[in-house]
């Protein structure tokens, strides 16, 4: 009897631990990937920074679809365009899914339109979405984006040394305005959205990113670990909810209040307030949630664009003269670029293009999670498994493009996806940045709008270039590799020098600064008294 259960217990144990040494190894039935070990997998070796870096030479080592084993979570990693076309787009139904993570969901509660989970609440935020921003409806915003872009030439005119808070200002107002009927005047607004939104943005990166925290979804244990020093994050998710109910909550309930009083404005939540809860039937919460999420999904994204684009052009005057010759030619220094320009200015669209290329906001996507098992490329891709877009992967192959690490927006001049010619492109499409699927951006034309206006605006406005050290005269290097480490790729701030390219274009910035006033006063009715008066005394000094 003794002998027997010995026999049945060192069996039991071989199994355990046998089952414990396939923890974290690969399946032969999944893509190729890095070398794994017990129990760990890949987790030793998953970089800590610039994840789309070492995602990147991966995928030059193991192909366009591999795999890595996160402990038992797989992750596949999609490298090209083919790739993400047929296991994404093509499969949408079964890719759509977004992994149970659970430090998300102690924030979120599963109302998130970007983490949460594929199902009927996500169907209902994501068809409420669809309705507000419709083609048409984004279109009707250009008043009040061209006006945001004059307040940036504007800022830019007289203070050029914080062009990297006016940009930010820039992305939060055209987003609040149109969300929530309320602009953000200045960077530091009091109380501020603007600010908060930005401490929001940072504080929910750093929370989330693989990584960041200690992998409590591969082992459950650890989120019964007390909150203090071995679990920071649950102060921080505390803090974070915190800062949704003042956020999110707070800028709905003013267009809540505006309604009841019969003073609407039209913006986009007022309108979900209006008809689509009720339509729909979405909770308070439910609500609250679709505008927060479309508010983080869209401020440090194109914030990151035109970031990048000033820092591009100060370290590029050839690309720089270029633009402003097609831009002298097309529109000349007696107007200010208008919305349908930019279908004469190819060199233009090339740039905007290009600056997409080189420094996708989001470079590793926001992973999809598979909803069953996916056959593909004869493997077996598991039911649960994490699939990221590697975008920077994609838009900096070698085989794919010319010079990929260099800003050449000239490439698209060439080919209709700046690929070298000769290079099958048929998986290609606009817009690849925006990721794919049904999990795709909705706020593709609000951001593709507002990068067309500025763009345009910025070029035609200034001249940039490196900024000199007043002692030495020398030029104050810029070094494009730096950049903020979490979700979005945003360059860190740096230095230069943003020059007005004429006293006309000057004068002319001013006048359309005064003529801006009025459409801005229809977004201004709940400014904080802080800002009513910043707002007052700036114009005041407008004659
Ligand atoms: C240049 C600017 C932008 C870029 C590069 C960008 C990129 C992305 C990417 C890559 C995703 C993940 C898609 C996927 O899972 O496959 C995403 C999702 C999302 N974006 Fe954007 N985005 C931008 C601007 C905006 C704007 C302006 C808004 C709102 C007005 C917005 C709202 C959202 C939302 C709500 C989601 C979650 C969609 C879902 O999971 O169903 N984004 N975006």
């Amino acid at each position: 009897m003794n002998t027997e259960l010995l026999l049945l217990t060192g069996s039991l144990l071989i199994v355990l631990l046998y089952r414990l040494y396939r923890i974290g190894s690969r399946d032969s039935t999944l893509p190729p990937g890095p070398p794994t070990v017990p129990l760990l997998g890949n987790i030793h070796m998953f970089p800590t920074r610039s994840i789309h870096l070492k995602f990147s030479e991966w995928a030059r080592q193991y192909g366009d679809f591999y795999s890595l084993k996160i402990g038992p979570q797989t992750f596949i990693i999609l490298s090209s365009a083919k790739a993400v076309k047929e296991f994404l787009d093509m499969r949408g139904p079964s890719t759509s899914d977004r992994l149970a993570a659970y430090i998300p969901e102690q924030v979120h509660e599963g109302n998130s339109l970007v983490f949460g989970r594929y199902g009927e609440r996500w169907k209902l935020m994501r068809k409420t979405v669809h309705a507000i921003l419709t083609p048409t409806s984004v279109e009707e915003t250009y008043p009040i984006q061209f006006a945001e872009s004059v307040q940036l030439l504007h800022d830019l005119l007289h203070d050029p040394k914080s062009h990297f808070q006016h940009v930010r200002r820039l992305s939060a107002s055209i987003v609040f305005s149109v969300l929530y009927g309320k602009r953000v005047p200045r960077y530091e607004s009091y109380d501020s959205d603007a600010t908060s939104i930005f401490d929001l943005l940072h504080s929910e990166e750093h929370l989330f990113l693989p990584g960041a925290q200690l992998p409590v979804d591969i082992f459950p244990f650890l989120k019964y670990l007390p909150e203090g020093p071995l679990a920071p994050w649950k102060k921080k998710c505390k803090d974070l909810k915190g800062l949704h109910q003042n956020v999110y909550f707070a800028s709905l309930q003013q267009c809540k209040d505006r309604i009841d009083r019969g003073e609407s404005v039209g913006c986009f939540m007022e309108q979900v307030l209006e008809r689509y809860q009720k339509e729909f039937g979405l909770t308070w919460q439910e609500v609250g949630y679709i505008g927060g999420t479309l508010l983080q999904g869209g401020i440090d994204t194109s914030a990151s664009l035109l970031q990048l684009l000033i820092m591009m052009l100060s370290c590029n005057s050839e690309i720089q003269r270029k633009a402003q010759e097609e831009i002298d030619r097309v529109i000349g220094h007696d107007r200010i670029p208008q919305r349908d320009d930019i279908k004469n200015l190819p060199y233009i669209q090339a740039i905007i293009k290009e600056v997409c290329r080189f420094s996708p906001p989001i470079p590793f996507g926001v992973p999809h999670a598979t909803i069953r098992d996916e056959e593909y490329r004869g493997y077996i891709v598991p039911k649960g498994s994490a699939v990221f877009q590697n975008q920077w992967g994609i838009l900096h192959d070698p085989e794919t493009f010319e010079n990929p690490d260099q800003f050449w927006p000239d490439r698209y001049l060439l080919t209709k996806y700046g690929t070298k010619p000769g290079v099958d492109d048929s998986s290609f499409r606009d817009n690849i940045i925006f990721g794919a699927g049904r999990r795709i951006c909705p706020g593709i034309q609000t951001a593709n709008l507002s990068l067309t206006i500025n763009v345009t605006n910025l070029l035609w406005a200034f001249t940039y270039s490196k900024a000199k050290d007043p002692l030495t005269g020398f030029e104050i290097p810029i070094d494009p590799s730096k950049m903020a480490n979490g979700f979005v790729l945003s360059p860190l701030p740096f230095e230069c020098s943003i020059q007005p390219r004429n006293q006309k274009i000057a004068g002319l910035i001013h006048d359309h600064f005064v003529d801006a006033i009025d459409v801005f006063k229809q977004y201004e009715g709940a400014l904080q008294q802080e800002d009513k008066e910043h707002v007052a005394q700036v114009r005041s000094h407008l004659v």
